[in-house]
């Protein structure tokens, strides 16, 4: 297979490239200096991720960290068990991290890197699609606590990522559904060129050439993204900078934390999106023809877009909680990425209680 190099032009620019078989790409990533690696991996992957251990153990002394699985190992005490790990190992400041696994493992795996003497190089290797398109690319790693998910973290760019898209072939359909959730998103939010293959292909396989055009155009709109907001803290022209990428998020993050992670993120952003358009509709910022064409663009790749379909038994009382610890949210305001029209990004800012309601009745199901 040909590779593509996509170059996020960041303060320290790195490549995401996309290809096969590209273990051997590593020591050109992680450089000269570097003596000892640690790998840390989705436990359940360990016979994927063996050729990238056998070019590893070619090279450096390594350190191989087998993780629970899924969203379980995004945890302060699993980062606490990899750092004591490294400092038993003598981990220096030259040494470096590779993750190997779905979203869950990049943003461990990436806050271990950034915590460790305040940061040391980290080169990802994403497994799922929603890794390969989100996950991976852009710097935002951390954990989940008892309040909500994703509240402790760190920006912390990687060295390179390398998506391997062979690796998607023993992925479950069910989590490559989910990762098309994110792909999808970045239609509504970017690149309307992602709806029109989305509608016009039946289904999206491992092996389908047109999957590899909605993982590239994904991680394109990503790349733009962070390159010109890396932290978050806004863009220009009223273009709302990074926050653009959370569209559909706030549901989506009260609706994993309501059911104790037991969702895929990628299905709870589905209907967060489905979400934040109608709530866009009832504000008055956009048109009845743009919100009405979410929850199809979405059901054709076989998301869920109601609470009901993610089998989430919520009202909208369990779920206010903690949509107000959302990332955007300003003391009691919140704040909601939502369309003014496609690819139209803006900040829909304190949203009344009876819009959040009657919006949450349209998806509830
Ligand atoms: N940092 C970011 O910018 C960012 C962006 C989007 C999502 N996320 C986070 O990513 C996580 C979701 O990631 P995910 O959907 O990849 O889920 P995941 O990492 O939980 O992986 C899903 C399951 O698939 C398994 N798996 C992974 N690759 C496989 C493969 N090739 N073959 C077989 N099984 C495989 C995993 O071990 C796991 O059991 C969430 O925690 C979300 O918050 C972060
Ligand atoms: O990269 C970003 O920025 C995103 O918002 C991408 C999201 O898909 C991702 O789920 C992210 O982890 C959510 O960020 P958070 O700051 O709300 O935790
Ligand atoms: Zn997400």
């Amino acid at each position: 297979m040909n590779e593509t190099v996509i170059r996020v032009e960041s303060a320290a620019p790195y490549d995401v490239v996309i290809g096969s078989g590209l273990a051997t790409r590593l020591q050109g990533l992680l450089g000269d200096s570097v003596q000892r690696v640690a790998f840390l991996y989705a436990a359940e992957l360990a016979e994927q991720a063996e050729p990238v251990v056998q070019e590893l153990l070619e090279h450096y002394d390594v350190l191989g960290l087998g993780l629970p699985s899924g969203e379980a190992q995004k945890t302060v005490a699993v980062a606490a068990d990899c750092w004591e790990a490294l400092g038993e190992r003598g981990f220096t400041r030259s040494d470096a991290v590779v993750t190997f696994g779905g979203g869950a493992t990049t943003d461990l795996g990436g806050w271990v890197a950034a915590g460790w003497l305040r940061g040391v190089c980290v080169v990802h290797i994403p497994t799922t699609v929603l890794a390969m398109v989100d996950a991976a690319v852009g710097g935002k790693t951390g954990v989940n606590t008892g309040a909500g998910k994703n509240l402790v973290g760190a920006f912390h760019e990687p060295a390179g990522v390398l998506c391997d898209l062979a690796l998607l072939e023993t992925l479950p359909e069910a989590d490559l559904v989910a990762g098309l959730g994110e792909v999808v998103k970045c239609g509504f939010i970017a690149d309307p060129e992602i709806l029109r293959l989305v509608d016009e292909t039946d289904k999206l396989t491992a092996d389908s050439p047109v999957l590899a055009e909605l993982v590239e155009r994904a991680i394109r709109v990503k790349a733009e993204v962070v390159a010109v907001d890396l932290k978050e803290t806004g863009g220009t022209d009223g273009h709302p900078g990074r926050e653009t990428l959370n569209y559909g998020h706030t549901l989506a993050h009260a609706l994993e934390r309501h059911s104790g992670y037991s969702i895929r993120h990628g299905d709870a952003v589905a209907v967060g999106c489905v979400y934040a358009a109608e709530l866009a509709r009832l504000a008055g910022v956009l048109s009845d023809e743009v919100a009405a064409r979410h929850a199809p663009t979405f059901a054709k790749v076989g998301l869920p877009t109601t609470v009901e379909e993610l089998g989430v038994e919520a009202g909208f009382d369990d779920l206010i909680g903690a949509m107000r610890v959302d990332k955007k949210a300003r003391g009691s305001v919140l704040r909601f990425l939502v369309l003014h029209d496609l690819a139209v990004p803006r900040i829909l800012t304190g949203p009344s209680e009876e819009q959040l309601r009657a919006a949450y009745e349209v998806v509830a199901g």
